[in-house]
């Protein structure tokens, strides 16, 4: 049985008092539901120890954002694997959209992080996903297996059934805009395939794929009763605990 996730990704968001009481929240609506799948945060790096301080008992799993491509030295501003692995972080983002698009992060950068990740017994949480220009071009489904050829299958068997893919659209994220369940369905059983074609059908069974993109509470639950998609990567949902407790909930019915 493959992972069912939950992750919230809170972006630049929230300053240290809002974050500790979103946390707070979080493990509070934790420890009072029972809930059918993981939940994990990725709340900015700047929180990740007070997270892991609040989740004591590992009842929410936390997340870097990114992590350098690098495994320590003369690289101001980064956090390396090793450093997350002594926080005893669950893992990390790599590759979200947002840092191919402002920090021009490509899946070379990306396979270069998840092999350092998978190194520390981190989970890296690979992000991949085409843009709007891409998908009106009929380009989607080249662009998704490029990305995970490229980034994952460098990997050993073992290794890539660590990793958990995020497939998240550009167009999708932050604009409102959501693939349709049918569309990210068909996107998820492609790269499902890409992976059995490589490594085999019984290791591709045991990936966990989510979808992220726009994410809410009313379209949770279409969404993740597809059958290739194993969860979701939630961003602006993921920032208050009425939203993100409802789309936990999708798993529940
Ligand atoms: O980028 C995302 C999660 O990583 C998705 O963001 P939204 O849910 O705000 O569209």
């Amino acid at each position: 049985m493959r992972r069912k996730i939950v992750a919230g990704n809170w972006k630049m968001n929230k300053n240290v008092i809002d974050a500790q009481q979103l946390m707070v929240q979080l493990l509070s609506y934790k420890n009072n539901h029972t809930t059918n799948c993981e939940v994990w945060i990725a709340p900015p790096a700047l929180y990740l120890m007070m997270a892991k301080d609040i989740f004591e008992k590992d009842e929410i799993g936390v997340l870097a954002q990114d992590m350098s491509e690098h495994e320590s030295g003369a690289y101001t501003g980064e956090i390396s694997a090793g450093m997350l692995e002594s926080i005893d972080a669950a893992g990390s983002l790599i590759g979200h959209s947002e840092r191919r698009q402002y920090h021009g992060e490509t899946d070379s950068h990306c396979n270069r992080k998840i092999k350092l990740a998978l190194d520390k017994g981190l989970i890296p949480v690979y992000c991949n996903g085409e843009t709007l220009e891409q998908r009106k071009a009929g380009e989607h489904f080249e662009v998704v297996k490029n990305q995970t050829e490229v980034a994952l299958f460098t990997l050993s068997a073992e290794e890539i059934k660590k990793v958990v893919i995020a497939y998240e659209p550009v167009w999708a994220i932050g604009t409102g805009e959501t693939a349709t369940p049918e569309q990210a369905q068909e996107i998820h059983a492609h790269i499902r395939s890409i992976i059995a074609a490589k490594y085999g059908q019984e290791v591709a069974d045991e990936v966990s794929i989510l979808y992220g993109g726009s994410v809410k509470p009313d379209n949770a639950k279409e969404i993740f009763s597809q059958p290739d998609i194993d969860g979701g990567l939630i961003g602006g949902a993921a920032l208050k605990v009425e939203d993100f407790s409802k789309i936990i909930e999708a798993f529940n019915s």
